[in-house]
């Protein structure tokens, strides 16, 4: 090197450095962050670099790693090692099956891991949106309610939140325990203080009032993938997520967060599963599958809507096709099965499968209720006879309620043609049965008794009865596994042995156990609605989701959390007020008012327009707020202040009499 570069290199290390990485290969560019302090400080965090080394590492070997998912990484670096341990992989000349995936060079082992993501479904008024919308009233326990209270204002303490409780309950003590005793109430006797109010709290809520707040979600917070929900039994709760989607979330926006990860994972030779769990009628086929075709307008293009199913089938064919270039060749099948009971059901042959304890798995898992695929044709073909044959059936809940589990299983074998070296791997895609409580779905609607009618009619009435037990067990049991497998990381860290998964206590499981554990890659999407009829069954729904994510510990129910939702709402209530002032104006119009004795007539009247949009949002999310402070509407505020002024109903004049 001429004396010159040196200087220049040595004055500007990193173009000097970047010139270097461009021209090595991954493990050279890997290496150098290593050599110096000086390399350290300059590459150690360079989202380029590390983004340089992913780009490397994945072409020098054979991955699949497509440009948009680089695009949208929040941390390169900590994902170039989790790409790093699937070094090799083209390398070694036993075929891993996915299984046993991991580095050849023995030196890194891939872990199980299970990411979980949260979906709410628009509010429906058509399917599943039947019942009244009545949600059931929650006494918060006093240390939530006192957290409420202190965030309704800003530097309020917990002593006058306390006052405020017991004023607002009418409740009057003989002598004032917060009279002399800020200082005091914090300590010794806080607790006798918070039995006083906690003992009246009870009784109002024994006499049924007072109580304002109601079974709901009162926050779907996207950004810091958080749930606020506040449910009976439960109080207020919060729930934190990997990835938590809104309302209006797109289809499109779902498959490219978090479940392409995975299908990127599984062209790159893991097992993988995408499993959809949530309460019936809260989207889980929607997500997987797409809507039923009659649903979508006309104007609507199918494919914006389609589910993560056609959405991952038309990425690993494309994918497939492009890695030809790279010396490998790919065949993919589908499968398409359904797990009713005890019973798997080959949706594509429409056959029920293995009598014996193994045989419906193993038929699955060996391949043999795959078909091959070449083309979104084949495969649009294939899901329409599967979905045609599915166990359906409208409910009280879902016009179109799935019936048992079904699973769409897709298998990947690659071939190294200059090698020979092989590689297979499995992705489950599972639209579980929804969780359902009988009495909501009514399920047992038409079930008449034994001797009552003919045997015929008593069994027809009993299957969707069936169909929910079916569903509910295969469910218990996979929540068992979970929480078995939740205790395996535990136990590895406390060195205990491992616990035994109960994977064979349900066919679901069995079918399941390769792609749940191992070092298999899980991604769970839990589906749920914001409506206050199903506030329980949402907290039910995302407890699940927690724990299958083992991320309870991350989130909790604080002052903090309640603030800050609190807080977001004032900004967006200050920008609707600018935006009213901006355009609100008075106008006089001609209103055309009938009367049944004089007929019509003419008014001339001012009204304030232009920002009605503007006005509709505020009020929308003031009523948010006052949800989230558990306040009275406004009409119900003003009747419980005439009561507390003791007027008697008889002393309200009837009628405003005439000026
Ligand atoms: N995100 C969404 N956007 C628009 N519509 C949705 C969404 N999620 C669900 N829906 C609609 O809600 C209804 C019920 O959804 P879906 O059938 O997917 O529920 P499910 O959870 O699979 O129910 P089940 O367990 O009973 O089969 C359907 O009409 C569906 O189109």
């Amino acid at each position: 090197m001429a004396a010159d570069d040196k200087h220049s290199a040595l004055e500007r290390p990193s173009e000097w450095l970047y010139e270097l990485i461009k021209h090595s290969d991954w493990r050279a560019c890997g290496v150098l962050n290593l050599v110096c302090k000086d390399f350290q400080q300059t590459l150690g965090d360079s989202p380029v670099y590390w983004r340089l080394l992913c780009q490397k590492f994945a072409k020098e070997e054979r991955m699949y790693l497509p440009e948009e998912i680089l695009d949208a990484l929040p941390d390169h670096k900590a994902f170039f090692f989790k790409i790093w341990a699937g070094k090799g992989r083209w390398n070694s000349s036993d075929d891993c099956g996915g299984e046993e995936e991991g580095s050849s060079e023995g030196t890194e082992t891939l872990k199980m891991s299970i990411q979980v993501c949260a979906r709410f479904r628009p509010t429906v008024t058509t399917a599943g949106g039947k019942g009244s919308d009545e949600a059931e009233h929650v006494v918060l326990p006093l240390h939530q309610k006192v957290q409420v209270v202190m965030a309704a204002k800003e530097g309020r303490t917990r002593v006058e939140a306390m006052r405020i409780i017991m004023e607002e309950r009418g409740y009057t003590l003989k002598e004032d325990p917060w009279s002399d005793a800020a200082v005091k109430v914090l300590d010794t006797e806080k607790e006798n203080v918070e039995n006083i109010a906690n003992a009246a709290l009870e009784c109002e809520s024994q006499k049924g009032k007072g109580v304002a707040h109601k079974a709901q979600v009162l926050s779907v917070n996207e950004e810091g993938g958080t749930v606020l929900t506040v449910a009976p039994g439960v109080g207020l709760r919060e729930f934190a997520f990997d990835t938590v989607y809104g309302t209006s979330t797109k289809q499109s926006t779902v498959y490219r967060a978090a479940p392409r990860h995975l299908v990127m994972d599984f062209i790159n030779g893991m097992n993988a599963s995408i499993i959809v769990y949530g309460q019936t009628g809260s989207g889980k086929t929607y997500t997987m599958f797409g809507p039923d075709a009659s649903e979508v307008p006309s104007e609507y293009h199918l494919s914006r809507e389609e589910g993560i199913v056609p959405r991952v089938c038309t990425e690993v064919l494309t994918a497939s096709k492009a890695r030809e270039a790279l010396g490998i060749k790919a065949e993919v099948s589908l499968s398409f099965i359904e797990v009713y009971g005890d019973g798997v059901k080959d949706l594509l042959r429409d056959q029920v499968v293995g009598q014996s304890r193994v045989a419906g798995q193993r038929y699955v898992l060996d391949g043999q209720a795959g078909q091959p695929v070449n083309n979104m044709q084949e495969v649009k073909a294939l899901l329409a006879t599967g979905d045609a044959l599915k166990r359906q059936a409208a409910t009280a809940m879902n016009d179109r309620s799935s019936r048992a589990h079904s699973v769409v299983v897709l298998t990947l074998k690659q071939r190294d043609v200059a090698t020979g070296v092989q590689r297979s791997s499995q992705l489950f895609l599972v639209d579980l049965g929804g969780s359902e409580k009988i009495s909501k779905s009514k399920a047992d609607e038409g079930v008449k008794g034994a001797g009552t009618v003919g045997w015929e009619e008593y069994y027809e009435g009993r299957e969707r009865l069936q169909e929910a037990t079916y569903i509910n067990q295969g469910l218990f049991a996979l929540k068992k596994c979970i929480d078995g497998l939740n205790d395996r990381e535990q136990a590895a860290l406390d060195g205990r042995p491992d616990p035994y998964i109960p994977y064979q206590d349900s066919k679901l499981t069995m079918l399941l156990s390769s792609a749940l554990g191992g070092n298999s890659k899980t991604l769970v999407v839990v589906t749920a609605s914001v409506e206050a009829r199903h506030a329980l069954e949402t907290v039910q729904a995302l407890r699940f989701g927690e724990r299958c994510g083992n991320v309870a510990n991350r989130a909790q129910m604080t002052g903090a959390t309640l603030q800050r939702t609190l807080d977001r709402i004032d900004k967006e209530v200050e920008e609707c007020e600018e935006l009213i002032k901006r355009f609100e104006r008075w106008e006089t119009v001609r209103v055309v008012r009938k009367d049944e004795f004089d007929g019509e007539e003419v008014v001339v009247k001012s009204m304030l327009v232009g920002a009605e949009e503007h006005r509709e949002r505020m009020e929308a999310l003031l009523a948010r707020r006052r949800e989230l402070l558990g306040q009275p509407e406004p009409e119900a505020m003003a009747e419980q202040n005439l009561k507390a002024l003791s007027i008697p109903d008889s002393a309200l004049p009837l009628a405003v009499p005439a000026c």
